[in-house]
């Protein structure tokens, strides 16, 4: 057997890292955003408390005796890390797990009033219902046949630059002009794996829910009209993750806005109902899509799945960082390899927004180096189109 290739996991007890400033600044402002969300009584402000303290200054608290999934969380990690500092364990594993406790605090999984109360549902929804929406909708009608494909595709790319956690520590992000900065792009391969005519299935692993997940319902649409998939399945989160991942329920959201929406995206929004009514297009929520670990640890009926698609596509910064691994790669370190793992044909669709990188040719990296030392990791001006076929 080929040996994979390795490099040192990324922790986030670097001083002056990217990751230390999520676990020490971003982490907080999410918990204050949160706060500030909802009247929430007495008792869900004590809880937000400890974790604010907990996750500043204290370590990784064990998750409650009664927690329907503290079995999965310990053969995820737990059992190795609690009582350890957020900063000292995985960076992939300590943000994970953060949201997973910061449910914990606003009652989201026990009986009573905040179960199953998405405490980011005001920032979604907001997005979904932004003027900027309406513009990107309207921009479908003008769109000509023959780059149809294409141009969605890259709406469904650069959608990834609309995510709310990410906004909270850079405000420009979502409104600057999107530097035509592709570092890789492997479209045409992309395409080639769903021909006109194709029988096979498309799964999208999301990401972001409002103006990431319409674009990406758009591309969905796009592939049943053209005839190049016969089914698809979207996989979105089973609870809220990273503030504006998708869950079921924003899947419903964004159909019905693209349904009550003018012109060419009401068209997009009832191929998606029909597909949905009739079963071509089903939502999926595997536990593992808020797990805390790599695909390369993905489990057996996940896998069994994901090698019957004629592709994966797989959207976002934190879903590249779970494919490649969270790891310190040289940059040049072939796509290929790092994802051999995975069970069949994946693309990757990412802006840039996290230090993990590969798959870059030398004087791409270099190129980048020069304008912008390594800024470019992170910014999220840059994008990816990366396949393993
Ligand atoms: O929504 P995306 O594209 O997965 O981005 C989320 C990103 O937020 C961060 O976790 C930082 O909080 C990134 O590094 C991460 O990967």
């Amino acid at each position: 057997m080929p040996h994979a290739p390795s490099a040192p996991v990324i922790l986030g007890n670097e001083p002056g890292s990217f990751p230390r400033s999520v676990l020490a600044e971003r982490h907080p402002a999410i918990i204050r955003q949160v706060r500030e969300a909802f009247p929430y009584g007495p008792a869900t402000h004590r809880a937000l408390d400890a974790l604010l303290d907990s996750c500043t200054k204290g370590v990784i608290e064990p998750l409650p005796a009664t927690a329907g999934d503290r079995d999965r969380w310990e053969s995820w990690g737990l059992a190795e890390y609690a009582g350890r500092s957020w900063y000292d364990v995985p960076w992939l594993w300590s943000e994970s797990y953060f949201y997973r406790q910061l449910l914990d605090a606003v009652g989201y999984f026990e009986p009573g009033p905040g179960q199953g109360i998405d405490p980011f549902r005001p920032f979604k929804l907001a997005e979904l219902d932004a003027p900027e929406t309406d513009e990107e909708l309207a921009a479908l009608d003008g769109l000509s046949t023959r780059d149809t494909g294409q141009a969605l595709l890259h709406g469904s790319l650069w959608g990834n630059r609309a995510d709310l956690g990410f906004r909270l520590s850079d405000a420009g992000a979502g409104t600057a002009a999107a530097v035509p900065g592709l570092v890789a792009d492997d479209s045409d391969v992309l395409w080639s794996l769903l021909p006109p005519s194709g029988t096979g299935t498309l799964v999208l692993i999301a990401d972001n829910a409002g103006r990431e997940l319409v674009p990406d319902l758009l591309l969905i649409a796009h592939l049943f009209d053209g005839g190049r998939v016969e089914r698809a399945v979207l996989h979105v989160k089973p609870y809220p993750y990273y503030v504006s991942d998708a869950t079921p329920a924003d899947v419903l959201d964004a159909v019905r806005r693209l349904v009550d929406a003018p012109g060419a995206a009401a068209a997009y929004g009832r191929t998606l109902w029909s597909a949905m009514t009739d079963g071509r297009l089903t939502v999926r929520v595997h536990p593992f899509s808020c797990a805390p670990l790599p695909y390369a640890d993905m489990p057996d009926d996940l896998r069994r799945e994901l090698a019957g698609a004629a592709l994966t596509v797989v959207k976002g910064d934190l879903n590249y960082r779970r494919l490649v691994g969270d790891r310190r790669w040289p940059p040049t370190t072939p796509f290929a390899e790092v994802t051999a793992h995975f069970p069949g044909p994946v693309a990757a669709l990412r802006t840039l927004k996290s230090d993990v990188i590969t798959g870059l040719d030398a004087d791409t990296e270099a190129g980048l180096v020069a304008a912008e030392e390594q800024r470019w990791r992170t910014s999220g001006t840059h994008a990816l189109v990366q396949v393993r076929a």
